[in-house]
């Protein structure tokens, strides 16, 4: 991709950058070459978005342009935009100003993305200070273009300085490893400058510590025996010096402990919100709402934990670094004493550790149980009111409430043990030293006892306290392994995809192959679908038919990848689809179930569902072509009518062409129908059954339904029965046929006359 021009006395040339050329006539043939039913954004957003691609791409990153928000929408992305966008997928980023002088250092650098003040872009892909040009490429240059040499007058034409560095993250924690405490840690040193500081500054405090014990010592030893009051002023001065320096350090060390622990808690949002929409559908279909949430939850101890008790206890040792051997330097015997106290905390503390773990995992499981019955009936309210449920909710509820509230208890009670044993202990650390220690100033005959024991008494306090807390520590880090192995559980699962960028992007065009595929869901014997083998021309309509069970909504699974253990191939456009990408393979595909959630908030934004480069024009085309435009221009607000989460403010039919219209606005070139007709009201399902035949044009429809009326018109029906293939062909040719098919056709359509007419709300197919 870098390919810089050997010859060195290039002449420097005109640019024109992406926007004119643009302007010139090249949009046109940009706009041809996109990729039906691709990411139809890539071409909205323009050349800034094209050029992060293509240096993100030279440094083995495949960034996803859908990932790609703008902050002010209509306007070019700003470098600021395009470097988080970079940021989030994991890269080093800077936007910066630079300049001309500053670019011809770019040597042998990677390329760097310059921002034209235009709104277009460039690469810049080396540069010879020995002849003051840099050689530039445009963003849609094919790879092996030699770049252009440009001098400085003519990139300050059209260049003011912007540009966007980036390359792969040197110390970027693994988005795919593993969630375990090694995990943590390593994202705990990426903040390794902060907590440099932050070890500094408590270093620093440790030592600011030792001072006012030494002063006192000094006091008692010197000042009082001696009554010298020249040495009391100077030590007067050292400790307001010492006071002041305490004050500082301490909150400069809160503030960047607050900025790390924020970070950190940043980090730890982003890392499972991702990882959990990278979790594949089977996972949500096994595993109850509640209970991951619940699961989820405890990644808020863990940062709490990371940030609160790890890092004091961390700051507590340095601390108590320098404290221990003063303590030894002051009086080795009670120093020993101290010790030996601590040795016993510990020990009492560790004892119980192995119960505690076995109590611990009990409370868990309680409470895991109970978030799942709290999630389940906030989903399925309203099944629980319309069939009157509520008392054997309310009953298990109580149980489970019960359940988590034995654990807890009985954790408790047990946990209380050790705090019992080791209370005495720590008193005789500090007192206990206090009376050997006054035992012994009695006996002493220099007359230094008595400070010594004074400042030994105050660094004791101190000493004990981390010592105590290091003990706590691995009794909470019990309960926080616990939390990760509950967090683990739900995000340690095999993702959809190893990788976002993997796998290939072919451009789609809509044929459609299955091969002697078999498939079976997890833990079931019987295969679901079994040796299934037909073809779906590009651009045509297939139907799928059969009886309950028997596989339809299984093929549509696979075709959106959903399910990827396979036996046979599913290929499309000639490549299998194992290989795709998997968020390329389902911006090509648009798919309409029987059930289809809307998110809170208007209309607009329900059907352009966030995708990037889609305005309030798009939205209308895409409800026009669903039917949808005219029960949203009947409401008091249009596209603007704000809808609550779950819908409740719409009817079945009217959330149900919303739905039809999300799938469409991206220009699909594959359109699935999962049911997506069978729950409506003959008249809604009039006006969708109408928009069909204008849907269907340019793309590829697979109508997965089991009201055969509604697949009349396909180019071609398939009939499953069992997860086998019973036949393939037309309706006619089906009716004439195929006996299971007829079989249905006669069910469902008894009060049809006997030549089986079409029904009223399938329109007829334009010859
Ligand atoms: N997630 C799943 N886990 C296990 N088995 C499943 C799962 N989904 C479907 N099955 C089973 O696979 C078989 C085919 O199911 P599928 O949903 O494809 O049938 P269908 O023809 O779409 O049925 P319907 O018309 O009732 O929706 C059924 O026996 C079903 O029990």
């Amino acid at each position: 991709m870098v390919s810089v021009p050997q010859y060195t006395l290039a002449q420097p040339v005109p640019i024109r950058t992406d926007m004119e050329a643009r302007k010139a006539g090249n949009g046109h043939k940009i706009a041809e070459d996109r990729t039906p039913g691709g990411p139809a954004a890539f071409d909205r957003i323009g050349p800034r978005v094209k050029a992060m691609l293509q240096v993100a791409r030279y440094h083995g990153v495949e960034l996803d342009p859908n990932e790609f928000r703008a902050t002010a929408e209509g306007s070019f992305p700003t470098a600021s935009d395009l470097s988080q966008w970079a940021q989030n997928a994991g890269m080093w980023s800077r936007a910066l100003r630079i300049r001309w002088s500053h670019l011809l250092r770019f040597e042998h650098a990677g390329p760097i993305v310059l921002l034209f003040n235009d709104g277009g872009a460039g690469l810049l892909v080396g540069a010879s200070a020995e002849h003051n040009l840099v050689f530039l490429k445009s963003v849609d240059a094919s790879d092996d273009a030699d770049a252009l040499p440009i001098d400085e007058l003519r990139l300050a034409q059209v260049w003011s300085g912007e540009a966007v560095l980036l390359r792969a993250a040197r110390s970027h924690v693994a988005a795919d490893a593993p969630f375990t405490f090694g995990w943590l840690i390593d994202l705990v040193r990426l903040e390794s400058r902060p907590l440099r500081d932050i070890g500094i500054a408590s270093f620093t405090l440790s030592i600011l510590t030792v001072l006012p014990p030494l002063i006192v010592m000094t006091v008692v030893n010197k000042v009082l025996q001696f009554s010298s009051v020249s040495t009391l002023v100077l030590l007067s001065a050292v400790i307001a010096v010492v006071f002041v320096y305490e004050t500082l350090l301490g909150h400069a060390r809160r503030l960047i402990v607050n900025v790390v622990g924020t970070r950190l808690d940043t980090k730890l949002n982003l890392h499972v919100f991702g990882r959990l929409l990278r979790l594949p559908l089977d996972y949500f279909e096994r595993h109850p709402a509640g209970e991951t949430m619940y699961h989820l939850a405890q990644v808020y101890r863990i940062r709490e934990f990371l940030t609160g008790k790890l890092l004091s206890t961390f700051l507590d040792l340095i601390t108590l670094c320098v404290l221990i051997p003063v303590i030894f330097y002051i009086n080795p015997i009670l120093a020993w004493m101290v010790l030996a106290c601590a040795v016993v905390i510990m020990a009492t503390i560790f004892a119980f550790l192995a119960p505690l773990r076995r109590h611990y995992q009990r409370v868990v499981d309680a409470e895991t149980l109970k978030a799942a019955a709290l999630g389940e009936t906030v989903v399925g309210i309203k099944t629980v009111k319309a069939l009157g449920l509520e008392p054997q909710r309310k009953a298990m509820w109580d149980e489970r409430v019960a359940d988590a509230g034995k654990a807890r208890l009985a954790f408790g009670q047990l946990a209380n043990w050790p705090q019992t044993l080791v209370t005495p202990i720590e008193r005789v650390m500090v007192l206990g030293t206090m009376l050997i220690g006054a035992y012994l100033a009695m006996n002493d005959r220099s007359g230094y006892m008595v400070g010594s024991l004074f400042a030994f008494m105050m660094i004791a306090q101190r000493v004990a306290q981390p010592l105590v807390g290091l003990a706590r520590l691995v009794e909470d880090y019990e309960e926080v392994s616990a939390a990760i192995g509950e967090a683990a559980s739900v995000l340690n699962r095999p993702l959809e995809s190893s990788s976002n960028s993997a796998g290939l992007r072919p451009r789609l065009v809509g044929e459609i192959k299955f091969s002697d595929l078999t498939f079976s869901y997890i833990g079931t014997k019987t295969p679901a679908l079994d040796r299934v083998s037909f073809d779906v021309p590009a651009g045509t309509m297939f139907g799928i038919v059969g009886r309950s069970g028997s596989g339809k909504s299984t093929i549509a699974r696979l075709l959106q990848g959903i399910n990827r253990d396979y036996s046979g191939f599913l290929k499309l456009d000639g490549v299998d689809l194992k290989e795709i990408n998997l968020r390329h393979l389902r911006q090509g595909l648009g798919v309409v179930l029987q059930d289809n959630f809307l998110f809170r908030g208007s209309i607009r934004d329900n059907i352009i569902a966030g995708r990037p480069g889609l305005t309030l024009s798009d939205a209308m085309r895409a409800a026009q072509l669903a039917g949808a435009a005219e029960f949203i221009e009947r409401m008091p607000n249009g596209y603007d009518t704000y809808i609550e989460e779950g819908s409740p403010n719409l009817s079945g039919g009217q959330k149900q062409r919303l739905a039809i219209a999300r799938a469409l606005i991206h220009d699909p070139t594959i359109l699935i129908l999962d049911e997506a007709t069978s729950a409506l009201d003959p008249e809604s399902e009039a006006v969708v059954s109408a928009n069909l035949m204008r849907i269907a044009s340019g793309r590829t429809m697979i109508i997965v339904s089991h009201r055969l009326a509604s697949l009349t018109e396909c180019d071609q029906i398939l009939v499953i029965d069992q997860g086998k293939v019973l036949d393939v062909a037309s309706h006619p040719v089906l009716l004439e046929r195929c006996a299971v098919y007829r079989q249905l056709w006669f069910q469902q359509n008894r009060h049809l006359d006997g030549r089986h007419g079409r029904l009223a709300a399938v329109p007829s197919r334009p010859d």
